[in-house]
């Protein structure tokens, strides 16, 4: 019972182990879980921060320009509120709340301004200055930090010492107007109106200067008295003047009536009067003039545009009747130029562009056109690069009803892509139709090609007319030929099809071709011979230089074999002996006579002659067995050691000889061609000689 007992705690002791370690675990999960969170939100604060601290304004991204028109909210708002403010009392005290909240949103908004000038990179050489020491360097030095931070001075604290309801302590924020030209210019470079733009842009800053103006007239019809005269404001007991709208309406109106010089202003009785007119008078020039000014630009702008866009009218029109040109061509002129304004036509496109890099030029004129030239036969097939170079070589021209493009025998100078319309390939009468070609087709290439065989040559093989108005693209020939040379398959596209036409009139002359086929055959194979001619002179001139390096190699290892040659010839005899003998002990062979010796020797000279006509390969290999051969049998034949020693030096010697020789030999026949050859030849003799057991001796004392 006591171990059942036992075990039962024990078991419990382990369970609660188990549990516990499993509520461990579930906590550090939960703490984990904790942490986890927290770690989530430490970097979204820190990239937050990090985001912020590192965060630069680029000049040209939509941001800065959204934010430059937002700030004309405040400045305008300064602009026009303060002065009000100041002159009308009524809508100073009436709306102070509200102004007040005004007040210190735009002072909010002039700070963050300032925050993002100091952000805002610049360019340098091209290059986006984004370091911030150097933004905020660039911006503190500048005259624009000076007069933000002017405008930013808390001037309001003088309300302390004044009244609340002198809002003219804020004139300052006035010096913030530098941000409304910037932001007033990028508009008007990024809107597709500029002209209404720039109407609506001159209306406005004349709006505030009358604005301006009526706040200064009642603040002096106040200072001199409301209805002292008939000039200042009426007297605001009225009750029809006393409304605050009233006041402000009909300043603004008398404010107005001054600066258009339009309708009658009431006489000035008093000097300060006077001195008010006269000043207004005078700025009243200035705004008559920039609003005749601008009004004049605008409308010529405009007819510059339409100018551009299409040829003169009225003066072709003078022209044609200066000329006294026929009542039907000027209606036909007249038709054409009817037809361009009522389908706005353009014909001078490539012109309006010009000023644009030709990148943008392309850009722009192969969205365009794409969808013509893509409808080109010859075209679809073609490299995107090839319509690019196309595309702004392009003419439009636009043809009248019954209007010819080309007439048969006339001399080709450009060829036709039909955009829009449909023309009729006619007979002479001008009433048979061959055929009718229409939108995406193309014609006039045959006569500008120099097909071969064209018995035309270079004149118009039929007549073009069109049936209805027809908008085409001219091809020069020259503009067709640069394009064409840099992609043969489009050209012999058009010439396969040019041959079409032309073989079902029956004006292609095939043996004309045939000709020129053969001509052009016998080209190629001249070609081809010349270009073969080239690289064998190449490979010769190859085969020399190693001949003439080869011929070095050889003199240099000859020249190293008389050197050794004359270091034998000066060495003692015992010496050369001595390691002979040590050899002879070491191969074994023992003995030998004098006159062994010299039959040795003279079998040497006698192989030597024979070998002198055979090969040099051979004749080494061949020399170094008949050694070997002849000093076996002297051996085997037996003799003291001093006539084999004499025996030795003399084969040595003449061996070395004939390696000489063979060499020499050998630079002979190099001379004649077989550098590379002969070289190895001679290294293979090395390996012939080591076969022979005499000359095996030699070429290790020797380096051959
Ligand atoms: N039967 C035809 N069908 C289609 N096009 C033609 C026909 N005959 C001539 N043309 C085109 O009319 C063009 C007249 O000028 P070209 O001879 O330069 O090139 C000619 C061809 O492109």
């Amino acid at each position: 019972m006591e171990k059942e007992g036992d075990g039962n705690l024990a078991t419990n002791r382990w369970q609660r182990l188990i549990r516990w370690r499993q509520k461990q675990k579930v906590n550090v999960g939960g703490e984990d879980k904790k942490e986890v969170g927290k770690s989530d939100n430490t970097p979204w604060k820190v990239k937050l921060k990090r985001n912020l601290t590192e965060w630069i304004v680029d000049p040209s991204e939509e941001f800065y320009y959204v934010w430059l028109q937002v700030m004309i909210i405040p400045i305008f708002y300064n602009a026009v509120i303060i002065i009000c403010r100041t002159c009308f009392e009524q809508i100073q005290m009436n709306y102070l709340a509200v102004w007040l909240t005004l007040d210190y949103l735009s002072d909010l908004m002039f700070a963050a301004d300032m925050i993002i000038k100091v952000r805002t990179g610049y360019l340098d050489q091209g290059i986006l200055i984004q370091d911030r020491a150097q933004l905020k360097k660039r911006y503190l030095r500048s005259v624009h930090f000076k007069l933000d931070l002017c405008s930013l001075l808390p001037t309001d604290l003088l309300y302390l010492c004044f009244d609340i309801h002198t809002p003219l302590v804020r004139v300052n924020r006035f010096l913030h107007m530098s941000r409304l030209s910037e932001a007033m210019d990028r508009m008007e470079t990024r809107t597709s109106y500029p002209n209404t733009f720039r109407i609506s842009k001159l209306m406005l800053y004349i709006f505030v200067l009358i604005h301006w103006n009526a706040c200064l007239y009642f603040a002096l019809s106040k200072y001199i008295g409301l209805g002292a005269d008939r000039w200042v404001y009426p007297n605001t007991s009225l009750p029809v003047f006393n409304s605050m709208r009233r006041q402000y309406f009909y300043c603004f109106w008398f404010s107005a009536q001054i600066f258009t010089t339009v309708g009658d202003t009431p006489l000035p009785d008093r000097e300060e009067e006077y001195l008010f007119m006269i000043a207004d008078l005078l700025i009243a020039v200035l705004v008559f003039a920039s609003i005749v000014g601008n009004v004049g630009n605008v409308i010529t702008n405009l007819r510059d545009r339409d100018n551009v866009f299409f040829p003169n009218h009225e003066l072709v029109k003078v022209y044609l009747r200066s000329r006294h040109i026929s009542k039907d061509l000027r209606k036909r002129v007249s038709d054409w130029y009817q037809h361009l304004y009522i389908n706005k036509k353009i014909t001078r496109e490539n012109e309006i562009l010009k000023q644009l890099p030709v990148q943008l030029q392309t850009e722009i004129a192969v969205s365009v056109h794409l969808p013509t030239l893509s409808k080109v036969t010859i075209f679809q097939s073609c490299e995107k690069s090839l319509l690019e170079e196309l595309v702004l070589k392009l003419t439009p021209q636009v043809y009248s009803p019954g209007e010819y493009v080309c007439k048969k025998g006339d001399v080709g100078h450009e060829m036709y892509i039909i955009k829009e319309g449909k023309l009729a390939v006619v007979a002479d009468d001008g009433v048979t139709q061959y055929a009718v070609l229409s939108d995406g087709n193309f014609f006039g290439e045959i006569s500008i090609l120099n097909i071969k065989g064209n018995k035309s040559g270079n004149r118009r093989t039929a007549n073009i007319r069109s049936i209805g108005h027809s908008d085409l693209f001219s091809l020069s020939k020259e503009d067709l030929g640069v394009v064409l040379s840099e992609f043969p398959a489009a050209k012999r596209h058009l010439e396969e099809k040019g041959r079409q036409i032309l073989t079902k009139m029956g004006i292609l002359d095939e043996s004309a071709e045939g000709q020129q086929t053969v001509v052009e055959k016998v080209e190629t194979k001249l070609d081809r011979l010349e270009s073969n001619l080239d690289t064998l002179q190449t490979k010769l001139a190859r085969l020399m230089v190693e001949l003439e390096s080869s011929n070095r190699k050889m003199q240099s290892r000859v020249e190293l074999l008389e050197l050794e040659l004359e270091e034998m010839d000066h060495l003692p005899l015992e010496e050369l002996g001595g390691e002979r003998d040590g050899d002879w002990e070491l191969d074994g062979h023992r003995g030998g006579e004098e006159k062994r010796g010299e039959g040795v020797g003279e079998e040497a000279d006698r192989e030597r002659d024979e070998a002198k006509g055979e090969e040099e390969e051979e004749e080494e290999v061949g020399e170094g067995r008949v050694k070997g051969q002849g000093l076996g049998d002297n051996e085997s034949k037996g003799g003291d050691g001093e006539s084999r020693r004499s025996a030795k030096e003399e084969t040595g010697k003449r061996g070395l000889d004939r390696k000489v020789e063979g060499l020499e030999e050998g630079v002979a026949e190099n001379g004649q061609g077989g550098g590379e050859e002969k070289e190895e030849n001679a290294h293979d003799d090395g390996g012939a000689e080591a076969d022979g057991d005499t000359l095996h001796s030699h070429s290790e004392k020797a380096p051959t």
